[in-house]
């Protein structure tokens, strides 16, 4: 089972790191555009709390849709690897001038601050990084299991806050994932050619 989600894992961000600058930044701009389009269906409040990640490896760019949300003044808040438990994510504010510090596998975090740090629940959407998803929304990470170790406290069925929302470039969709307990299914994900409902 772990063999296959691997296969799938390495296959895809082969294909996502062999995308060109060009399609990349084609890609940013169509995913700000989709976005800020599904935020208007899904959210009524004036200023939501958004959780975003920086991006790295292949994924879909989100420094457009980072200063497109600044500019609307909705609060951002980026993922931070927990310093003692090293397994989960805080959620810490965002802003032009935040200070910035390089994570374990090189990927830009504001330094924890633990007054900026804002509880999952207190987030009304999530935007998340993912390999692969497949036709029912589950979703494949990059293997470290942080963010599904970090929703697992909070996750039931009827959950209603954050939204979850998948990001990815349509490359990495497969029909199927080898699910397993603790994969958290997303309702929204959101492509440069598309928006996922479930
Ligand atoms: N942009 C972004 N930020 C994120 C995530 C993500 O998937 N994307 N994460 C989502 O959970 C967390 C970080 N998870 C990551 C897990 C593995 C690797 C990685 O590059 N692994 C290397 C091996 C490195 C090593 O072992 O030291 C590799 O697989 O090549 C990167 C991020 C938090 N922040
Ligand atoms: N809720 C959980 N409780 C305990 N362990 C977990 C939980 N979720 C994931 N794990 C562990 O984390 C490891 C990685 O999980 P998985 O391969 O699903 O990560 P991923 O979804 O690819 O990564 P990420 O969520 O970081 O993007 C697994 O080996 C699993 O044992």
């Amino acid at each position: 089972m772990s063999n296959i989600r691997a296969e799938i894992r390495q296959s895809i961000r082969k294909k996502r790191n062999s995308l060109s600058k060009e399609q990349q930044k084609n890609a940013a701009i169509a995913l700000k555009m989709n976005f800020t389009q599904h935020l208007k269906s899904l959210i009524t409040s004036q200023n939501p709390r958004i959780g975003i990640y920086f991006s790295n490896d292949g994924e879909l760019d989100t420094s457009l849709l980072i200063k497109e949300l600044w500019h609307k003044k909705a609060p951002l808040f980026l993922p931070i690897i927990h310093p003692f438990n090293g397994t989960t994510l805080y959620f810490q504010r965002y802003e032009e001038n935040s200070p910035m510090t390089a994570n374990r596998y090189g990927i830009l975090e504001p330094k924890l601050n633990c007054s900026q740090i804002c509880p999952l629940d207190k987030l009304d959407i999530l935007l998340m990084p993912l390999v692969a998803f497949d036709d029912q929304g589950n979703r494949l990470g990059m293997g470290g299991g942080f963010y599904d170790k970090t929703l697992a406290r909070y996750y039931q069925e009827n959950w209603q806050k954050p939204i979850l929302i998948g990001l990815a470039h349509q490359c990495q969709h497969v029909p199927s994932l080898p699910i397993e307990s603790w994969d958290v299914p997303l309702k929204h994900i959101i492509t440069p050619e598309k928006i996922y409902q479930w």
